[in-house]
């Protein structure tokens, strides 16, 4: 409780605009309502007036359109799809208040298309995060722009700490980045779906077989995080010879998975950079 107290009296002067209160906005709504920042300190816009009323009605913070909430807040959130940016960076640019510091967590926007579309000298941070901070779980990475100082890297990164883990890396690594924590989620989910189609398919109900795949992965993340050993001496300690594991590890190296990860990989982080030239 006294934490608590604590943490709102250093937010008395800090007012957040969240633009776009879609999967990742909600996401980081949550989380900063959960880390102690005060409601009243928070203002969350969207297009869509029925979505504005869903999140006014569960999160008791204020709504109002882009331009509205910008024009009060010490920092501005923005997270509209990338292809949404260019037309809300217009519409809410010169409502800012002077100093207001700009982060975005839309893939492949970089830190000097947000510069160009702001007025001169604003201070921007881009942001990956990934859907894991929805139950704080996050993995975010930060990167400062050029108007960007230390305070304003600390806000960025302060807002994102409650809803998981934060690194502060140079933008050249942010496609990297996107690729790999950023859609990574997906990549699991799409493993685990595999995982548990193949279980029906040697006859467990689909129930069971959604309990075993769900609980082994939750217990090998536990344990690559926990153990801190290599993921090879962890993948060797279930393979016994001649056994079960290398039999199946054989045919997913026979379709080439791991090659496929990686390719998979790289077209992402291609296309993160390619949405920063309006590759859209
Ligand atoms: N989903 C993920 O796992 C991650 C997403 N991101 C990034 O987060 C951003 C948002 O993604 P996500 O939450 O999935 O997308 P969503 O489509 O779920 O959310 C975006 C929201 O912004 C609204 N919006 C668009 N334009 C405006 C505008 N001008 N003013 C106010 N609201 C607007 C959209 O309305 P409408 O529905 O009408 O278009 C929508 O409600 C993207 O840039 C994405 O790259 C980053 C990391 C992970
Ligand atoms: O798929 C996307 O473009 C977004 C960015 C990272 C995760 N989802």
């Amino acid at each position: 409780m006294a934490e608590t107290t604590e943490r709102q009296g250093e937010f008395a002067d800090r007012r957040v605009a969240l633009i776009g209160a879609g999967v990742m906005g909600e996401a980081l709504l949550s989380g900063l309502l959960r880390s102690g920042r005060p409601a009243s300190q928070i203002v969350v816009a969207d297009r869509s007036p029925e979505r504005l009323m869903a999140i006014a009605e569960k999160y008791s913070v204020s709504v109002g359109s882009g331009p509205e909430a910008a024009a009060d807040a010490t920092t501005v959130v923005i997270a509209v799809k990338p292809q949404d940016m260019a037309g809300l960076l217009r519409e809410v640019g010169q409502h800012l208040k002077p100093g207001a510091l700009v982060v975005s967590i839309a893939a492949g926007i970089t830190t000097a298309f947000l510069e160009e579309h702001l007025p001169e000298g604003t201070p921007v941070a881009r942001v990956m995060p990934n859907t894991p901070a929805l139950v704080d779980e996050g993995m975010t990475a930060v990167s400062a722009g050029a108007h960007c100082e230390t305070h304003h890297l600390w806000e960025a990164q302060d807002l994102m700490r409650g809803c998981g883990k934060v690194v502060s890396l140079s933008e050249d690594q942010l496609d990297a980045v996107t690729a790999i924590s950023g859609s990574g989620p997906a990549y699991i989910f799409y493993v685990v779906e595999a995982m548990i189609e193949a279980g029906v398919l040697l006859g467990l109900p689909r129930g069971t077989s959604t309990e075993l795949v769900v609980q082994t992965l939750y217990g090998a993340a536990t344990m690559l995080k926990e153990t801190g050993e290599h993921p090879t001496v962890l993948r060797e300690q279930v393979s016994s010879p001649g056994g079960t594991t290398m039999a199946a590890l054989r045919e997913l190296d026979d379709h080439k998975v791991r090659a496929a990860f990686l390719t998979a990989m790289e077209a992402a982080a291609k296309r993160s950079h390619d949405l920063a030239s309006g590759h859209v």
